[in-house]
């Protein structure tokens, strides 16, 4: 059988769904499996009522709505003019009284407009003696309130009118749909603009309250924004009060790195128009190009490569003034280019914490950062870092596109990488984390070329591996991070990280900032948590107990300098590696640091977040 849906309910969704349910009640019968599930969900009241609606709408679709009357005033008027004549009733008295009523007019009337479908206003006709050459004017009123209009102007180098620059997406300008880049301006409130200087006009703008009268030639061929929305990560840091080459400064948007912006006009080579993903609601701002930050990039490489650049360098933001009216957009520039663990420090002293426990929890050792520290292959490490996950250099790329990933169950979890300085408790957390559920959390089991330990196996403290199998994990770009420890290699697998999360488990691991890049592809989806240190005076009260590893000790007490070096230590990977960080824990109280990584751990699972666009594919994103 095959039912017709739409025209008639009886025939429709919800009569389908009575002979689906008839066929499994036969099914039922016999315990099936999974029958009753299906039985019950298709049984639910509120799926029927839906799918009575569906055949509702359906229906409603298909016929064709024509008014009995397109004048039913007319109708109204005669109908009262009858009741006139005939004997008085309190029924017909009230008849008359709804028919005259201002209200029931108004309704009627409106109903006449929308049946003789006459919405257009009647415009007087055309003069016929318009010269050719007359252009055509539009007048613009706009009622100025307390948001700026959104939109800047600049002086034509040959012609000296004054033209708008551009309009910013969510301003009053544009919002109105009236005004448009490239428009001519020629008078503003009645005051012709014709030889004033753009600081002129915009001080009549100021001076100007309640409604504006712009009187523009539209501009011939209105730009059209055709390109879809993209979302980017900021990868520096903007501030345009420090940016001398910024169109409008005003009009300018600072950014942080790591702030997610969504770029809403990407018209002009050299300036984007942008929001930053929590004001999506405000009036967008100007930010450089990809195009024009990679010049600058280039300018600033070739220039002083180990200064910050002027207005990308870290520095306090100047907070920036109220923007009111127009502003000037006199600097637009043509777009001229194309576009360790240590080795057992004391080898004889228990070095798994785990391993009197129930569970054998790989990973729970002494801190590997010393080792890295002391590694006489950082300076090769660094290199590789730069070959195998794209230098960390100036000319990085200064925004990355990124989209919304929400991680399906059947999807491996992501790898959670924990970041911060040596003695601010990234290990301790780790550990605490993983003895919270060593059946959901692991670490990864790292390599090494030194010999097993007759307490040892293979796979479980370490995966033990010859010198030439090391080195060319390495050179596979394989290894996540490495460094060398009394002559022998220790260092982290991906291979290793993926057995953990092939196994369903959550793989927490701790890395020094420059192996994030190296982490962060598509198979893995890192999600990285920076663990910072609290301040000076928390940190000596938090720390009065606590033991630190240092180069020469082990379990020697914090002093004052030692967390002094953890907070600047902390503010220059902030500096340098801040975009990276998915999430920020302050590690002050160990209990609440816990909780919020515990807390971080599972959102990064099971909420939606902002991933680089390559590592999901365009069907997947949420
Ligand atoms: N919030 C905290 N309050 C008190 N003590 C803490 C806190 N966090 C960590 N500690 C202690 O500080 C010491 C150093 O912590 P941990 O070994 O985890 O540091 P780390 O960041 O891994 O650095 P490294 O790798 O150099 O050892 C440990 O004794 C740890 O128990």
């Amino acid at each position: 059988m095959k039912p017709s849906t739409a025209t008639n309910p009886e025939n429709g969704l919800s009569q389908i769904l009575r002979l689906v349910l008839q066929e499994l009640n036969l099914f039922y019968s016999r315990d099936v499996n999974g029958v009753c599930l299906l039985y019950d969900l298709l049984h639910s009241p509120w799926l029927q009522a839906l799918l009575k609606v569906y055949d509702c709408l359906q229906e409603f679709k298909e016929k064709k709505l024509v008014p009995a009357t397109t004048h039913a005033q007319t109708l109204s008027c005669e109908v009262v003019g009858i009741l006139h004549e005939t004997p008085k009733s309190p029924e017909i008295q009230e008849l008359r009284q709804i028919l005259q009523d201002p209200h029931f007019k108004a309704l009627l009337s409106a109903h006449d407009t929308v049946a003789q479908k006459d919405f257009e206003p009647l415009l007087p006709p055309l003069p016929d003696n318009i010269p050719e050459s007359e252009e055509a004017m539009r007048i613009v009123c706009l009622v100025k309130n307390q948001q700026p209009l959104g939109a800047t102007i600049k002086r034509h180098e040959m012609t000296g009118d004054i033209l708008v620059a551009r309009v910013i997406h969510g301003g009053l300008a544009e919002r109105s749909g009236l005004l448009c880049a490239g428009d001519k301006l020629v008078e503003v409130n009645g005051v012709s603009v014709e030889g004033l200087e753009p600081e002129q006009v915009i001080h009549i703008l100021a001076m100007s309250r309640g409604t504006i009268m712009f009187k523009v030639v539209p501009v011939s061929a209105p730009p059209v924004n055709s390109q879809k929305m993209v979302y980017v990560r900021a990868m520096i840091e903007y501030w345009p009060q420090e940016d001398p080459t910024i169109p409008c400064m005003d009009a300018g948007l600072p950014f942080q790195k790591g702030d997610i912006l969504q770029i809403v006009d990407q018209n002009d080579a050299l300036w984007w128009q942008a929001r930053k993903i929590a004001d999506l609601g405000t009036c967008a701002g100007l930010i450089p190009s990809n195009h024009l930050l990679k010049r600058k990039q280039r300018e600033f490489w070739w220039s002083q490569p180990y200064q910050p650049h002027a207005h990308l360098k870290p520095t306090i933001s100047i907070s920036m003034e109220e923007e009111d009216d127009m502003k000037i957009d006199e600097k637009c520039v043509e777009a001229d280019e194309e576009t360790f663990e240590s080795e057992e420090l004391s080898e004889d002293k228990e070095e798994f914490v785990g391993s009197g426990q129930k569970f054998f929890i790989a990973g729970f050792r002494r801190s590997m950062r010393l080792c890295r520290r002391k590694s006489h292959l950082g300076q090769l490490r660094a290199a590789e870092v730069c070959k195998a996950g794209g230098c960390l250099s100036a000319l990085a790329a200064p925004y990355e596109e990124v989209v919304r990933y929400q991680r399906r169950p059947s999807d491996k979890n992501r790898l959670i990488v924990l970041v911060g300085p040596s003695g601010v408790g990234v290990n301790e957390l780790r550990r605490q984390l993983i003895e919270l559920n060593p059946n959901h959390f692991q670490s990864a089991v790292p390599h090494t070329t030194r010999s097993k330990k007759s307490y040892e196996m293979d796979g479980r403290e370490y995966h033990y591996v010859s010198k030439e199998t090391f080195e060319s994990l390495v050179y596979s770009h394989r290894m996540l991070e490495y460094g060398e420890y009394k002559g022998h290699l220790y260092g982290t697998s991906v291979d290793a990280v993926q057995t953990v999360l092939d196994e369903g488990k959550i793989c927490v691991m701790d890395l020094e900032p420059q192996g994030i890049q190296v982490a962060r592809t598509q198979e893995l989806k890192p999600y990285v948590i920076f663990i910072k240190p609290s301040n000076m005076s928390c940190m000596k009260q938090s720390r009065k107990n606590a033991k630190i590893i240092t180069d020469y000790f082990v379990d020697m007490k914090f002093k004052d300098e030692d967390l002094q070096e953890m907070e600047d230590l902390a503010q220059k990977m902030e500096t340098q590696f801040g975009q990276f960080f998915d999430h920020v824990i302050v590690n002050d109280n160990l209990q609440d640091a816990c909780a919020q990584l515990l807390s971080a751990v599972q959102k990064a699972q099971e909420e939606p977040q902002w991933v680089p666009a390559t590592w999901v594919p365009p069907d997947t994103e949420s």
